[in-house]
C-alpha cells in the first residue's frame, strides 16, 4: 500500500512553498499526499500580497477529517499562522499519536513577510515542538527561538542542544541563511550524536521553498519507513538537485524544481555524515 502524508500548512498560490511544495514533494516520492490548509497566502516570486486565515474549525475539520477516514503515516506542519491553530494541531497530535510528527517552524517567508504571529512563538515552543519528531529550524527560526546569537558553528551546536531540551526527538538546524561560507552544513542532534549534512554553496536565488520542500521530503521518507539519518540523507539529496535545478519564474526568486532528482541515481550526491 502506498504510504500516505498529511501537510498541515499554508497554501502559497504561487505553488514554490507551502502546501503547494508539501504534495509536489510527496507525489514526487511515491507518497500519497493530503492536506489541512491553515491560511490562504496570495502570493508569487517577489513576495506574499495577502493571508486570508482559514477558521479555526475549518483547520480542525480537515485534520479530523483525513484521520478519521483515511489515516497517516506522517503529518508535516509548516506555517500555523496563529496561537488557536498550534493548539488545535497539538492537541490532534495527542489525540491521533501520530507515528511521525515533523515541525518546520515557518515564522517569516524568504520574501520578509510574517506567517506566524508573535503571540503564537510560546505554543509553538511548549505545545507543539515537545511532540515532534523533528523540528527543522533555519538559523534565524533557531535565533527567535533560543534567543541565541548563532555566529560560530560552536553557538549553532549549542542552539542545537538547547533546541533538543524542548522536548523534540531530534533537531535539524538548516544552514542556507549561512552567509560567509562557500559550503552550508545542516546539523542533525539526536540526543546522543550530532550529524552534519555537508554540501558546496549553489549560487542562486531561486530558493523560494527550500525549507517546505525538504522538510516534506524527510516527512515522506519517514512515512515510507526509512530510519531517521536516512530520512534526512536522501531528503538532502533531493533538496540539493531541486536547488540545483530551481526555476527563474517570475520576477524574484524563483521555486526549487522538484522533478529533478527523477534525473539523477541516489548515489549523485556524495554527503558527508560526520558523527561525533
Ligand atoms: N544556496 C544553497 N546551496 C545549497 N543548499 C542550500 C542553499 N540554500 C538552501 N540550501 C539548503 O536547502 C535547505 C533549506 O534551507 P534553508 O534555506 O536554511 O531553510 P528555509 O528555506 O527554511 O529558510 C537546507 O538543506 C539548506 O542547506
Ligand atoms: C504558505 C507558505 N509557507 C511557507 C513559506 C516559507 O517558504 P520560504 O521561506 O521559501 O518563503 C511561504 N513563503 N509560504
Amino acid at each position: 500500500m502506498l504510504p500516505k502524508a498529511l501537510t498541515i500548512a499554508g497554501s502559497d498560490s504561487g505553488g514554490g512553498a507551502g502546501i503547494q511544495a508539501d504534495l509536489k514533494t510527496f507525489q514526487e516520492l511515491n507518497v500519497f499526499g493530503m492536506s489541512a490548509i491553515t491560511a490562504i497566502t496570495a502570493q508569487n516570486t517577489i513576495g506574499v500580497q495577502g493571508v486570508f486565515p482559514v477558521d479555526l474549525k475549518g483547520v480542525e475539520q480537515q485534520i479530523t477529517s483525513v484521520m478519521d477516514d483515511i489515516g497517516t503515516d506522517a503529518v508535516k506542519t509548516g506555517m500555523l499562522l496563529n496561537r488557536d491553530i498550534i493548539e488545535i494541531v497539538s492537541e490532534k497530535a495527542d489525540h491521533y499519536r501520530w507515528p511521525y510528527l515533523v515541525v518546520d517552524p515557518v515564522m517569516i517567508s524568504t520574501s520578509g513577510s510574517k506567517l506566524l504571529h508573535e503571540e503564537a512563538m510560546d505554543a509553538l515552543i511548549h505545545k507543539l515542538i515537545p511532540k515532534a519528531t523533528i523540528i527543522t529550524p533555519n538559523i534565524p527560526e533557531a535565533k527567535v527561538i533560543t534567543g541565541m546569537n548563532l555566529s560560530t558553528f560552536e553557538d549553532r551546536k549549542s542552539a542545537v542542544k538547547e533546541l533538543h531540551k524542548l522536548g523534540p526527538q531530534a533537531v535539524l538546524l538548516k544552514g542556507g541563511h549561512e552567509e560567509n561560507s562557500d559550503h552550508i552544513v545542516d546539523i542533525l542532534f539526536d540526543g546522543e550524536t550530532f550529524y552534519y549534512f555537508t554540501v558546496p554553496k549553489i549560487n542562486t536565488i531561486h530558493t523560494h521553498g527550500t525549507g517546505c520542500t525538504y522538510a516534506a521530503a524527510i516527512t515522506a521518507n519517514l512515512a515510507k519507513g526509512l530510519p531517521l539519518t536516512k530520512a534526512i540523507h536522501e531528503a538532502k539529496s533531493f533538496i540539493h538537485l531541486a536547488i540545483v535545478h530551481g526555476f527563474s519564474l517570475g520576477e524574484g526568486p524563483g521555486p526549487t524544481n522538484h522533478s529533478a532528482h527523477r534525473f539523477y541515481s541516489d548515489s549523485f550526491l556524495e554527503l558527508k555524515v560526520d558523527t561525533e
